[in-house]
């Protein structure tokens, strides 16, 4: 274990026994999610709703798109200058809806979503469900940092849970492990979650992690993200935080805030500056 000469709140001297992991420009670049996944969603979207339609699956995505909608409608009433702007989905309840009319309006509030990398549990439920097949058919393989399996090995061997907390679904998450460039890293990982706990930018969402967990207590934990707004909202509940600086993420604008991290730009860090349990 070494210290570092950061002013940030982790005593490095705290054991650590589970690490949550963040994906996109964590333990993946942010290209495989940007140059992959998207687009394939934006390819294959009309595709996949024609074919599920009727189907339990895509009822539940799409009832969930429409929530979202009425959501973000309510709240434009309240807020001037409001920030979503969702466009209309027709009510896929209503007994005389146009289906056409319908797929039109479910299609153009997914691709107004994702223009705007919206982070919602609705988008995120379809976007997992529509990777599936990409996955199974070996369209798309998971893509992770070279070092990552190695640092998963390590843990393992050592005790140390690996969890992951990520905007992608948890099923998203499991087919990207799963079908990862060094094969399944699905044993590796003891647990997912995603925002159905709550958003990434809450502490409230971290406390809620560490007591499903139940590991010890908050410096017992080492979150490990790529976002410094995900990274102040966890070190507000307590985990110790590092920040993933990979050369191929953007540069943080906050040079302040940034300086009260830790940082690594490789997994390999970590290893050198937390004491992890063994
Ligand atoms: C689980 S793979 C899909 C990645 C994704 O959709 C996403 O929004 C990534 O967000 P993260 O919280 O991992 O930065
Ligand atoms: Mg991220």
């Amino acid at each position: 274990m070494t210290s570092n000469n950061n002013n940030n709140n982790n005593n490095n001297n705290n054991i650590i026994n589970t690490v949550i992991l963040d994906i996109e420009g964590t333990t993946t670049p942010i290209s495989f999610v940007h140059d992959v996944l998207f687009p394939y969603i934006r390819e294959n979207l009309v595709k996949h709703i024609n074919r599920k339609w009727g189907s339990e699956e895509l009822k539940q995505d799409i009832k969930e798109l429409y929530n979202l909608y009425l959501e973000d409608n309510k709240a434009s009433e309240l807020v001037v200058n409001n920030q979503f702007n969702t466009p209309e989905i027709l009510n896929p309840d209503e007994e005389n809806v146009d289906e056409e009319k319908l797929i039109e309006s479910i299609i153009r509030n997914v691709i107004y979503q994702m223009d705007n990398d919206r982070k919602s549990t609705a988008l995120k439920q379809l976007q997992g469900h529509m990777w599936l097949e990409g996955y199974e058919k070996e369209l798309i393989k998971g893509i992770v940092f070279p070092e990552v399996p190695k640092a998963f090995e390590n843990w393992k061997l050592n005790h140390i849970d690996i969890y992951i907390y990520s905007s992608g679904s948890i099923a998203a998450q499991k087919l990207l492990f799963n079908y990862s460039n060094f094969g399944s890293l699905l044993p590796y990982i003891k647990g997912h979650f995603d925002t159905t706990i709550g958003g990434k930018l809450h502490p409230s969402s971290y406390e809620k992690i560490l007591s499903t967990i139940n590991n010890g207590s908050p410096n017992n934990y080492l979150f490990v993200t790529d976002s410094i707004l995900e990274a102040k909202a966890a070190r507000e509940a307590g985990l110790n935080v590092c920040l993933s600086v990979r050369d191929s993420n953007p540069p943080i604008v906050d040079r302040q805030l940034l300086t009260t991290f830790d940082q690594v730009s490789s997994f390999d860090q970590l290893f050198n500056k937390y004491n992890f349990k063994n």
